[in-house]
């Protein structure tokens, strides 16, 4: 039985690690919460991966550490039923059927079989599963190591890049997916080097740029506050008439000003009785891609310093893939 509590937190503390003289994940700090779901975001090359493997004991730390409910993933007693994960999508024999390699993996674990053909079922595959993983799709793929990772009904779920591949219907079903595995209780920490796939996914972010923590918090903070945009033809007089019914305002682009109310009612009729056309008016949006870029911008090392080390065979303490 495993001794970890529904839903352990994983913590991760002055992560560092160095493959030779490059550094690929520095001195990174944050927390994953239980009952929430998290996003892990930065740009390709960002060390999202090798963080991944850090917390799942594939990869050792140059310094610092990971925990999952206090425990480091090497600690932990029974690590298949405390984290399940699914790091690439790539890893299954060709010529096994979905189900065997379930199956496989259940009969390694003592998993009874049934439990693999309810898996598919909730993953949506179970016609597809009875054929060779090597004809399935890169989405049939991920729903395989979905099933995969949750074998063995963990409390914490890590899921590299669960986003790629699937289409907008694929990535709508694994939201709603994720809702329910983070409404049991459930630890679920999902990377993307996409905002925009995960954002109406994920409550909290985690975003990382040459390995390093850039910010980190709700995705209520990252938001900002909400408010109203209105487009006039005088913004200086409708923003005096919205004071005059204490609304402060800000000036917008594109000539709109920005309400710092959520009552569009509100300011359309101040604006009637301010005499005042609107040609425009709705709620404010987060423009997050612009504020990812920002945050990350110029850092996909992928496409500048790949070659700054030469790969260095690690320390894989277990075989890569849906359950280390
Ligand atoms: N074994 C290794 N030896 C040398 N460099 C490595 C090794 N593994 C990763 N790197 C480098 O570390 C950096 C971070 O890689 P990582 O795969 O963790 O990034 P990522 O954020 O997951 O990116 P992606 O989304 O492209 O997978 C990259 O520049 C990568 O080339």
């Amino acid at each position: 039985m495993s001794t970890t509590t529904p839903g352990a937190r994983i913590e991760v503390r002055g992560l560092t690690k160095r493959f030779g003289g490059f550094t690929a994940v520095d001195d990174l700090s944050f927390d994953v919460e239980p009952g929430r779901i998290t996003g892990f975001l930065g740009p390709n090359g960002a060390g999202k991966t090798t963080t991944l493997r850090m917390v799942l004991g594939l990869v050792r730390a140059t310094a610092g550490d990971a925990t999952i409910g206090g425990v480091r993933y090497v600690d932990l007693p029974d690590p298949l039923r405390t984290v399940g994960a699914a790091l690439e999508a790539t890893n299954f024999h060709p010529g096994r059927s979905g189900r065997d390699h379930l199956r496989v993996l259940a009969d390694a674990a003592s998993v009874p079989t049934r439990r693999v053909d309810e898996l598919l079922e909730l993953t949506g595959i179970p016609a597809a599963a009875r054929k060779r993983a090597g004809q399935y799709s890169m989405g049939m793929r991920q729903r395989l190591g979905l099933a995969a990772a949750l074998l063995g009904d963990p409390h914490v779920l890590v899921l590299d890049e669960p986003t790629n591949g699937l289409d907008p219907e694929g990535i709508r079903w694994l939201r709603g997916f994720l809702r329910r595995l983070s409404a049991e209780g459930k630890t679920i920490l999902v990377s993307s080097h996409l905002l925009r796939e995960v954002e109406q996914t994920v409550d909290d972010v985690v975003i990382i740029a040459n390995g390093r923590l850039v910010k980190a918090g709700t995705m209520a903070d990252i938001k900002g506050s909400p408010g109203a945009v209105v487009r006039t033809s005088d913004r200086a007089a409708l923003a005096g008439a919205l004071r005059v019914a204490d609304v402060t305002s800000i000036p917008g682009e594109d000539d709109t000003l920005i309400a710092d109310t959520t009552d569009l009612r509100l300011v359309g009729d101040v604006a009637l009785r301010a005499g005042l056309p609107v040609y425009g008016l709705e709620p404010k949006r987060a423009d997050l891609e612009a504020l990812f870029f920002q945050l990350t911008e110029g850092t996909n090392r992928n496409e500048t310093a790949a070659t700054a080390a030469p790969p260095e065979g690690d320390a894989v303490t277990a075989q890569e893939g849906a359950n280390p």
